[in-house]
């Protein structure tokens, strides 16, 4: 068995992560870490993990955890990852990083929306880990910089249009809502039960959300021309899930079954990114629990536009889903080993 490290793991990709890891046939969870919870069996911090995960959280220092397992996830807020990062790749371990801390491949970008960056030379060592992107490089990775969860659907959804030259970039518009897991688990006024049960609102309006430069790079790395776009986040009154509906003219005409036909032969081997077939459409409940990426594409004939839809469960193919999918790869396993599941309805 293949020893596995979770930092972080008292917080919402945590506890996914060792859900997920509790049935992985290859792994075994033998160290979490945690400051609020140390000493405390992650099962009572998290009694859903009752009888399933027998790790206790621990207060560990990088160097107290490298020889502690063999493959790493961190799972900590962003501007803390990169300085638990490089001691662990020094040791000689992988990880998989679930920050933005290593994502931005042009640390001047990163350091303009997020901070100084400690550890600028890993920047470059990082793969950015959206395998139906970049699979090969992520095989041969020792650290991986798990895609943002709003990033993930928008650039699945949008990979196929973006890389063919099919849509004018520039008219691109992006209309994105999170359910509130997405926020992280610490307390904040923004997501208590009266904030946000019972309504729907935008926020971070205006090209001011930190996962634009992040979608930029990867639709201008399939466009091969600069990508700018305008994204609205909105925060549902729902735990998970993610739906991102993304609108752009068409350069030239095409059919519905045209298009249906490059999202179908563009993941017909995707194991985790299903098309829809017409009319179908994706819906958070459709993917719940599953690393599974839905994705429909419709055509608005009176205005020219394509319209492309895609759902997943922001904390599992958004976050832990596709940093197990990432560490398997990273170590030779077959892609899905632990996350063949199908989703969770009703
Ligand atoms: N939630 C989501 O849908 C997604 C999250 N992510 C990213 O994954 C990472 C984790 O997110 P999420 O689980 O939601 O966050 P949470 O806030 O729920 O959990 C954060 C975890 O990190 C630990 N932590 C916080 N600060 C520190 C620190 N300074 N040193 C060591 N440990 C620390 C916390 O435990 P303690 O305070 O007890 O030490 C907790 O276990 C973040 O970078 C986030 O941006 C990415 C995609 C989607
Ligand atoms: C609903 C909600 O608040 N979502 C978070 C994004 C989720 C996330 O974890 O993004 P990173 O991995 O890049 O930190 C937000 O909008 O900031």
């Amino acid at each position: 068995m293949i020893r596995v490290g979770i930092v972080g793991a008292s917080g919402y990709t945590g506890v996914e992560l060792a859900r997920i890891l509790s049935t992985h046939p290859e792994v075994e969870i033998t160290v979490a870490t945690s400051r609020q919870y140390a000493g405390k069996p992650l099962s009572e911090v998290f009694p859903s993990l009752r009888d399933r995960v027998q790790v206790v959280c621990e207060n560990l220092q990088p160097d107290e955890l490298k020889d502690r397992a063999d493959f790493f996830f961190t799972a900590v807020p962003h501007k803390t990852a990169m300085d638990i990062v490089p001691p662990l790749l020094a040791a000689g371990k992988k990880v998989v990083d679930l920050s933005a801390d290593f994502r931005i491949r042009d640390v001047a970008v990163y350091e303009q929306w997020y901070q100084a960056h400690s550890s600028p030379e890993l920047v470059r060592q990082a793969v950015y880990g959206l395998p139906e992107l970049y699979r090969d490089q992520i095989c041969k990775a020792d650290l991986v910089a798990n895609p943002g969860c709003y990033p993930t659907s928008v650039i699945l959804g949008l990979a196929p249009l973006v890389r063919n030259h099919l849509i004018d970039p520039g008219t691109l518009i992006i209309d994105s809502k999170s359910g509130t897991t997405g926020a992280g688990r610490s307390a904040s006024v923004a997501t208590l039960y009266c904030e946000v049960a019972d309504g729907f609102r935008p926020y971070k309006v205006g090209g001011s959300h930190r996962h634009i430069p992040e979608m930029e790079q990867e639709l201008s790395a399939l466009s091969g021309n600069q990508v700018t776009i305008s994204f609205t986040p909105h925060l549902l009154p729902v735990n998970r899930g993610i739906l991102s509906t993304m609108y752009a003219r068409l350069e030239k005409p095409m059919t519905t079954q045209a298009l249906q036909e490059l999202y179908e032969t563009t993941y017909g081997d995707e194991y985790f990114v299903r098309v829809c077939p017409q009319p179908a459409l994706p819906a958070t409940q459709h993917v719940r629990g599953s690393n599974c990426c839905d994705l429909a594409v419709s055509l608005d004939e009176r205005t020219g536009r394509v319209i492309v839809m895609a759902a997943i469960d922001n904390i599992v193919k958004g976050a832990s889903g596709q940093a197990v999918q990432n560490m398997n790869l990273m170590l030779g396993l077959a892609e899905n080993t632990g996350l063949e599941g199908a989703p969770f309805f009703p």
